[in-house]
């Protein structure tokens, strides 16, 4: 488990950035870039396995995986994060990342209806959907730098998923996907914060938040 930021008191925290969202960003951004190419590619492997598992399902939102997240893979790879959601799901959400806001959505359709969109992260040339269209979602893959073990997550700061996830069915499965060394006890949390109900890692698979 990655070591977090001394605990502070939580006084005078500036907003958006409780007791320290910032530190833990980094703490967790350079223990990624110290991971080897070969444990890279075996947890994309277990996370895929874990991925398709969660099936049969209607409607799954993922995201394509950027080089330092887990499940970074060839988008066009058979056994790729993305690939996997589709053998899990009849439909499978990406999103598409708009300036500031809520994310939009759009219906993957393989490796071959794609483009790079903002921040080089790999979208469908389909229509674009609202935000809206969440609420079609069975299970929501969430991609996060750390999750503690209440479901508070941690994403890179832009709180695109913040203003995203309230979007989801109230049954929804949202999950956080992380290596297994970015779950750990208590992150600080915001008002804003949404939290998740499960966390996939490819050491465990798909586990519950405890209640
Ligand atoms: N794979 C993936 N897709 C995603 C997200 C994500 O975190 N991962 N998002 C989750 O919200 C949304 C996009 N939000 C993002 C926000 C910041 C950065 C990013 O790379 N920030 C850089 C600084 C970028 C810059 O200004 O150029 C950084 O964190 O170092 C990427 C995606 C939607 N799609
Ligand atoms: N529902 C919301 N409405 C308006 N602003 C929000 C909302 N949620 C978050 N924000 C803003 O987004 C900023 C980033 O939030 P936070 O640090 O929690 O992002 P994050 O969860 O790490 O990132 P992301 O959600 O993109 O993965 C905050 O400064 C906050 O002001």
């Amino acid at each position: 488990m990655v070591e977090g930021p001394a605990p502070t008191s939580g006084d005078g925290t500036p907003a958006g950035d409780a007791a320290g969202k910032t530190e833990w960003r980094a703490r967790i951004l350079a223990s990624r870039r110290t991971l080897d190419d070969e444990t890279r590619s075996r947890e994309a492997h277990a996370l895929a396995e874990a991925v398709e598992r969660l099936g049969p399902v209607g409607t799954l939102a993922t995201y394509a995986p950027l080089p330092d997240e887990p499940g970074s893979g060839s988008p066009a790879s058979p056994d790729s994060f993305v690939a996997a959601a589709t053998r899990a799901a009849r439909r499978v959400l990406l999103p598409v990342t708009p300036p500031a806001g809520p994310l939009s959505w759009s219906v993957y359709e393989g490796p071959r209806s794609v483009r790079e969109g903002r921040f080089g992260i790999v979208e469908p040339i389909g229509p674009v959907l609202p935000p809206s269209e969440l609420a079609r979602a069975d299970v929501v893959l969430v991609p996060a730098l750390a999750v503690d073990l209440r479901g508070v997550r941690l994403g890179r700061g832009a709180g695109y998923y913040d203003r995203t996830l309230g979007h989801a069915r109230p049954d929804a499965m949202l999950v956080a996907v992380v290596r297994d060394d970015d779950v750990v006890n208590e992150l600080p949390e915001d008002p804003y914060d949404i939290r998740v109900g499960w966390i996939l890692t490819p050491g465990r698979g798909p586990v519950r938040v405890p209640e």
